[in-house]
């Protein structure tokens, strides 16, 4: 248990290798004691004195008979049936614990590192797949070509032992000969084949693991590219948490499956079929008998199978929900803090994690009764092996050499078809998570970053006019926001936007920068509709955005401020912060430039961030500028500073302010009042306060809110 605390939900546990492993033990161990059994208590002598197989047969009939009679008592036959069907109740009962175990260990742990689901799971999109994994063609064919190499020599294994115990059984009977000698062939042809097939499957490990590795870091690196493309609509309609879940859980979930599947599911599959061509040569009527009980088992896997895979789904779908409610609580911990709601938070995700844990106990009990049925029919294929197999030894139509290579093929076929089955759950989560990563992978931004025209430098005056735009948000396309609205920004000219609360104001801004194009009208920029111009040139050197709330990297203040123009100089950093009226409160840290802002800026105080920002706006020397509320957030002492930076940088340049303190904005060239998606009045300060309008009601309130 201490074990599964650390391991994570999305890898196998290692408890079910245990498992497998003391089942296939178990049965070897039956499968020698009874052929030795044979040889050895009324043995070899007795086989042959009489030199009668069928004296062997009857002895075969008297055990298994005695085996089901559960005459553990008697003689020789210590344990019997207890050997097959004991390991398959021990697997379902173990893994029963084991699953409320772990469970119950996750749920005092609360160690949920789940993949996230969106529901519903999107298709797998094979041609996807294929782009990662051409580059990797050639490693990927040699990591096959040597699995499947093993495999086949794998597959060897059980004849070579036929043989090696054919020769024992020859020189016990006979008892003529040279043991050493005639041992020696088989027995070094075997440790030979050992030998290679260990080279074989070091050698595809090492293979799958650098494919593996490759692919993984490849689609990281595209899904993050592709993240960042998409438009902000994507971003409102998406979590952060389950974005960055896609790019490392889901990721990873994927590669594991990509190289078990290749791995064990090549080799599982071919030593399935390999082992039944043997079976086939050793036994035809033995393998005849296989193959009609198989379908029905691989039918009633498949209905259980279809059955666990919703499980899985609903399962991961919930933990997704549990993530999501803990990264929110976690990503605005200062908002939970203030509110003292870290009890209702907790319980919160307690709900979630709680409903998550039932739900993947109940996939767990599934997991368990399918792999323990199957491992019960699949002994009980051996135990039937051995009844039909002494009838043909019995009709001399087998040897002793050929029940061995029989038993331990057939034991080869289990073992395979048991990794099957292991593998079976990984191939479902692993297609699920790769679905979820192609899905993203494939998606389209509406509004492109690049191609389109650009303004040459020297001729750009910086002329805004919004016509007749009509707007919703994507995410609430019921809920129009602007309506025929018509606004003009003229070269180098301030020009306020005011209004009520959720009247549209920070919308017109978003419309400029492009964040969001109108659902009808269109944004010109010198007369040219901004859809038609380059996005990364528009946003990267036309506009500087400044907001109420500026968000900073947890990087050196150099990096922060170089962000608005990453080849800019020392001396260029420099100057911009001085423009911003933050070089002084820099140089006083004792770092200076180099001090590090902690994750968002939270190691400097609202003003001095959004000095920064500033700085950050104006280095790229923008011809627009836009700010949205970028003092709002202050108090009087850091408003004046950054006010005073905010003057000097709107000179010369086209300003679009957004207001709520009309105190901050008496100065601009042109006031436009907002009212119901609309610009209702427009006029400087003092002419619309003799209009005696919306805008003077506007005043009137705030500084009725002022004085009290
Ligand atoms: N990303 C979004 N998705 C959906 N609706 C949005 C989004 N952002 C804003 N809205 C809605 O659009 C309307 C206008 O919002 P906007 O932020 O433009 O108002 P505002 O005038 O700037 O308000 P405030 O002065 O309070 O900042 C509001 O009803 C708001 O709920």
């Amino acid at each position: 248990i201490k074990r599964l605390h650390h391991c994570s939900r999305t890898t196998s546990p290692p408890i079910d290798l245990l498992l497998h492993f003391s089942l296939i033990r178990a049965l070897t161990v039956f499968v020698f004691w009874f052929l030795s059994s044979l040889y050895t208590s009324s043995g070899p002598r007795a086989y042959s004195s009489s030199q009668q197989p069928s004296s062997a047969v009857s002895r075969i009939w008297s055990l298994t008979q005695r085996a089901f009679r559960h005459s553990s008592t008697r003689s020789n036959n210590p344990l019997g049936l207890k050997f097959l069907l004991g390991p398959a109740v021990l697997t379902v009962s173990a893994r029963l614990l084991f699953h409320v175990a772990y469970c119950k260990a996750d749920k005092n742990n609360n160690t949920l590192v789940e993949v996230t689901a969106k529901v519903p799971i999107p298709d797998f999109k094979w041609h996807i797949l294929w782009e990662f994994v051409k580059p990797q063609l050639f490693a990927l064919v040699c990591a096959v070509v040597l699995a499947f190499g093993a495999a086949i020599l794998n597959i060897q294994i059980p004849l070579m032992l036929g043989d090696l115990v054919n020769v024992v059984a020859r020189h016990l009977r006979e008892n003529t000969g040279n043991y050493i000698s005639e041992i020696q062939g088989p027995a070094l042809k075997l440790l030979g084949l050992y030998g290679v097939q260990g080279l074989l499957t070091s050698g595809y490990i090492i293979l799958l693991s650098r494919v593996g590795e490759r692919v993984a870091a490849d689609m990281r690196k595209t899904l993050f590219a592709s993240l960042l493309r998409q438009d902000v609509a994507f971003f409102d309609a998406n979590k952060t948490g389950q974005l960055v879940n896609r790019l490392t859980a889901d990721i990873q979930e994927f590669k594991s499956s990509f190289k078990l599947v290749i791995s064990q599911g090549l080799r599982s599959i071919t030593q399935t079929i390999g082992c039944f061509v043997s079976l086939y040569i050793i036994s035809p009527k033995l393998t005849g008998l296989t193959v009609i009980v198989l379908p029905c088992l691989v039918g009633a896997g498949a209905l259980i199978g279809s059955f666990l895979r919703k499980l899985s789904r609903l399962a991961q779908e919930q933990v997704a929900k549990a993530t999501g409610v803990a990264d929110e609580a976690l990503g605005n911990v200062r908002t939970v803090k203030a509110f003292a709601m870290e009890e209702r938070e907790l319980q919160s995700y307690a709900y979630e994690v709680d409903k998550s844990c039932e739900m993947n106990e109940n996939l767990g009990t599934g997991i368990a009764i399918f792999q323990g049925l199957s491992n019960m029919a699949l002994n009980c294929i051996v135990l039937g092996t051995i009844f039909a197999g002494g009838t043909l030894i019995s009709s001399n139509e087998m040897s002793p050499g050929d029940l061995m290579s029989f038993l331990v093929a057939s034991q080869t076929v289990q073992r395979s078809l048991a990794s099957i089955s292991i593998l079976f759950g990984q191939v479902v989560r692993g297609i699920s998570s790769g679905a979820r990563v192609f899905e993203y992978l494939s998606l389209q931004p509406t509004i492109l970053l690049c191609g389109g025209g650009r303004i040459p430098y020297h001729s750009l005056t910086g002329r805004v006019d919004f016509l007749n735009i009509s707007f919703s948000y994507p995410t609430r396309p019921g809920h129009e926001v602007l309506k025929k609205f018509n606004l003009t920004l003229p070269p180098c000219k301030t020009v306020a936007v005011v209004g009520e609360s959720g009247g549209g104001k920070s919308t017109v801004a978003a419309l400029l920068e492009r964040f969001y194009d109108p659902t009808s009208g269109v944004v010109m920029l010198d007369g040219l509709d901004i859809r038609t111009l380059d996005l990364s040139w528009l946003r990267g050197q036309v506009i500087g955005f400044i907001n109420q709330e500026p968000v900073l990297f947890g990087s050196s203040i150099m990096e922060n401020i170089r962000f608005g123009k990453p080849d800019a100089t020392d001396a260029e950093v420099i100057s911009a912060a001085k423009q911003a009226n933050a070089h002084r409160f820099i140089t006083s840290f004792p770092d200076g430039y180099n001090t590090t802002v902690g994750e968002r800026g939270v190691t400097l105080s609202g003003g001095q961030k959004q000095r920064i920002a500033i700085a950050r706006a104006l280095i790229k020397n923008p011809s627009i500028l836009v700010l949205d509320e970028a003092t709002s957030a202050l108090d009087a002492e850091s408003e004046r500073v950054v006010q005073e930076a905010l003057d000097r940088a709107t000179r010369g340049r086209t300003v679009l302010i957004i207001a709520h303190r009309l105190s901050t904005i008496q100065g601009a060239d042109l006031i436009c009042v907002m009212s119901n998606g609309r610009v209702v009045e427009a006029g400087t300060h003092l002419e619309l306060l003799g209009k005696g309008g919306l805008y003077s009601d506007l005043i009137r309130r705030q500084k009725a809110e002022g004085q009290k």
